[in-house]
C-alpha cells in the first residue's frame, strides 16, 4: 500500500514538473518572440504570418517539440537501464537486440525531409487561414452591407479546407512512418534477435533463464526506442519553427552602441532606392532636409510616399546613403532613429481602450501636456464632451473618421519629437479644421515632412520646398 502510494506520488511529481517545464519554456519563447515582433523585427508585409506563428506554430512547438523532448528524455533513461541490465546476462545477444531495434531508427531518418516539407506546407496553409479569418472579422460590416456573406464563407471554408488537408497529410506521413517503423522493429528488431538468442542457448553460451531475462528486458529496449522514434518524427515537424526562433534570437542582440546625436540638424538622402512587396518604387532619389524646414512631398497614388516616410523612420529598408546629422542611419540603434520622428498615419490605428490611453499609449505624460496636445489637435471639444475615459472601441469604432485622425495628430504633438511625418494627416477633416491643424504644425518650429494630395495653393506657398517625387530622381 505504502509502496503504491509512493509510486503514485512520484507520478504526481512528474506531472507537476513536466507541466511547469512546458509553461516555463512556452513563456520564454513567447516573451522572446513578442520582443522580436514588437522591438526588433521588420514591419510585417503580411500580418497573418506572425499572427499564425504566435498562435498555431507555437502551439505545435509545445505539443510536438517541447513535450516530445521531455518524452524522449524519459524513455532514454528507461532504455539505458534496460540495456545495462541485459548486458549483465549476455552482451552479444543484447547487442543484436539493440542493433535490431536501432536499424528501423536509421530508416526513419529517410522520412525526415518529407515530414519537413509537409509541416512547412501546413504552416503556410495555417497562416492563410488565420489571415482570412482576420480579414473577415475586420470587414464583417462591409461583407454584410454588400451581401458578400456567401463568398466570405466560401473563402473561409476554402482556406480552412487547405489547412485541414495540410494537417491530415502531415499526420498521415507521421502515422505511416510510425506504422512501418513498427513493422521493421517487430521483424528486424524482434525475430532476428530471438533466432540469435536460440543459437546462443543451443551453443551453451547462455542459459535459458538468462535469455528469458534479456527477452523480458527487450520490451524495455524496443518500446522506448519506438516511442523515441515517434518523438523524433514529431520533433522534426517543428524544425522550421525552431529555425525562426533562432533568427529571432539573433536579431534581438543588437550590438550597435548609442551614438550621441545631439539636436537634429540634417537628414540627407543620396541615391536612394525604395522597393516594397518586390516592386521597385523610388529610384536614385536625393534630398537634404534642414532642421525646422517644412517639406511637401507630392506624387501619384501608389508611388511610394508612405513607404518613404516609413523608411525615414527606419521601419522599412532603403538602399543608398541615408545620413542623420552626417551619421549613417544604419549605424544608429533603431530606437534612436525612431525617436526623431512622430508619424501621423494615413490610416491611424486605435486601441480598444480609452481616449487617454490612445493618446499616451501608456507613456508618462502630465494632465497639462495631454490637454495641450488635445487642444492643438482640436480634439478638446470631444474630450470635454466624452471625457478622457471614453472608450474608443475596436480601432476607433466609437469615433468619427475625423476624430480618429485628430487622435493620431494629438499623439504626434504629445510625443514632442523633432520631425513630424504627416501622411495625408488632414484628409478626413473639413477645410477649416485642416487649416487650423496646419497652423499648429507650422507654428511648432519642428521639421515637417508632409505627404498630401489636396493642399490649397496658399498652403503650398508656405512650405519651404514642394517636391514632386516623379521629377526628383
Ligand atoms: N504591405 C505592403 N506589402 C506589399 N506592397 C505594399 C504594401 N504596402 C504598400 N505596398 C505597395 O507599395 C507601393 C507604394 O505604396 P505607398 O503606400 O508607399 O504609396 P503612396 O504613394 O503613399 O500611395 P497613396 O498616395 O495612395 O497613399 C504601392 O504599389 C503599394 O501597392
Amino acid at each position: 500500500m505504502a509502496g503504491f502510494a509512493a509510486l503514485s506520488f512520484l507520478g504526481q511529481c512528474q506531472v507537476w514538473v513536466k507541466n511547469r517545464l512546458v509553461q516555463t519554456v512556452n513563456l520564454r519563447i513567447k516573451t522572446l518572440m513578442a520582443k522580436n515582433l514588437i522591438d526588433d523585427g521588420p514591419l510585417p508585409e503580411d500580418a497573418s504570418k506572425p499572427l499564425s506563428f504566435m498562435t498555431n506554430d507555437l502551439k505545435l512547438l509545445e505539443t510536438n517539440g517541447i513535450t516530445s523532448e521531455l518524452t524522449i528524455l524519459q524513455e532514454l533513461l528507461t532504455l539505458i537501464f534496460a540495456i545495462a541490465a541485459a548486458i549483465y546476462f549476455d552482451w552479444l545477444t543484447t547487442l543484436v537486440f539493440v542493433v535490431g531495434a536501432l536499424l528501423p531508427m536509421a530508416v526513419s531518418g529517410l522520412t525526415q525531409k518529407p515530414i519537413d516539407r509537409r509541416s512547412k506546407a501546413w504552416s503556410a496553409a495555417n497562416g492563410q487561414y488565420t489571415g482570412s479569418l482576420k480579414d473577415l472579422l475586420s470587414g464583417l460590416d462591409t461583407i454584410r452591407s454588400y451581401h458578400a456573406n456567401t463568398v466570405a464563407k466560401a473563402r473561409l471554408n476554402q482556406s480552412s479546407t487547405a489547412m485541414e488537408n495540410g494537417l491530415r497529410r502531415m499526420n498521415n506521413l507521421i502515422g505511416s512512418a510510425d506504422v512501418w517503423m513498427s513493422f521493421l522493429s517487430l521483424t528486424v528488431g524482434l525475430l532476428v534477435p530471438f533466432g540469435f538468442g536460440i543459437v546462443r542457448i543451443l551453443s551453451g553460451v547462455i542459459t535459458i533463464a538468462g535469455f528469458i531475462g534479456i527477452v523480458q528486458l527487450s520490451n524495455s529496449i524496443t518500446n522506448p526506442l519506438l516511442i523515441i522514434m515517434d518523438g523524433v518524427n514529431k520533433w522534426n515537424t517543428t524544425r522550421q519553427i525552431q529555425a525562426k526562433l533562432r533568427t529571432a534570437k539573433d536579431t534581438s542582440s543588437d550590438k550597435r552602441s548609442e551614438q550621441p546625436l545631439g539636436t537634429l540638424q540634417t537628414l540627407t538622402l543620396n541615391n536612394i532606392t525604395l522597393s516594397r512587396g518586390g516592386k521597385a518604387l523610388l529610384q536614385n532619389f536625393n534630398l537634404t532636409i534642414k532642421a525646422g524646414s517644412k517639406i511637401l512631398l507630392k506624387a501619384p497614388s501608389g508611388f511610394g510616399k508612405t513607404t518613404l516616410l516609413y523608411a525615414l523612420q527606419g521601419q522599412l529598408p532603403m538602399q543608398g546613403s541615408y545620413q542623420i546629422n552626417g551619421i549613417d542611419a544604419g549605424q544608429l540603434p533603431p530606437r534612436q532613429q525612431l525617436d526623431l520622428f512622430s508619424l501621423i498615419k494615413q490610416q491611424p490605428f486605435l486601441f480598444n481602450d480609452t481616449l487617454r490611453f490612445n493618446l499616451t499609449l501608456g507613456g508618462d505624460y502630465s494632465q497639462d501636456e495631454l490637454e495641450e496636445a488635445a487642444r492643438r489637435a482640436h480634439l478638446d471639444t470631444l474630450v470635454a464632451e466624452k471625457g478622457w475615459d471614453y472608450q474608443c472601441g475596436e480601432n476607433g469604432a466609437n469615433l468619427s473618421g475625423g476624430q480618429i485622425q485628430r487622435v493620431e495628430i494629438a499623439r504626434a504633438f504629445l510625443v514632442k519629437r523633432p520631425v513630424i511625418l504627416a501622411d495625408e494627416a488632414t484628409s478626413a477633416l473639413d477645410d477649416k479644421l485642416s487649416d487650423a491643424i496646419h497652423d499648429e504644425l507650422f507654428a511648432s518650429g519642428k521639421t515637417v515632412i508632409e505627404v498630401a494630395h489636396h493642399i490649397s495653393p496658399e498652403w503650398q506657398a508656405k512650405f519651404d520646398q514642394v517636391i514632386d517625387l516623379t521629377q526628383a530622381a
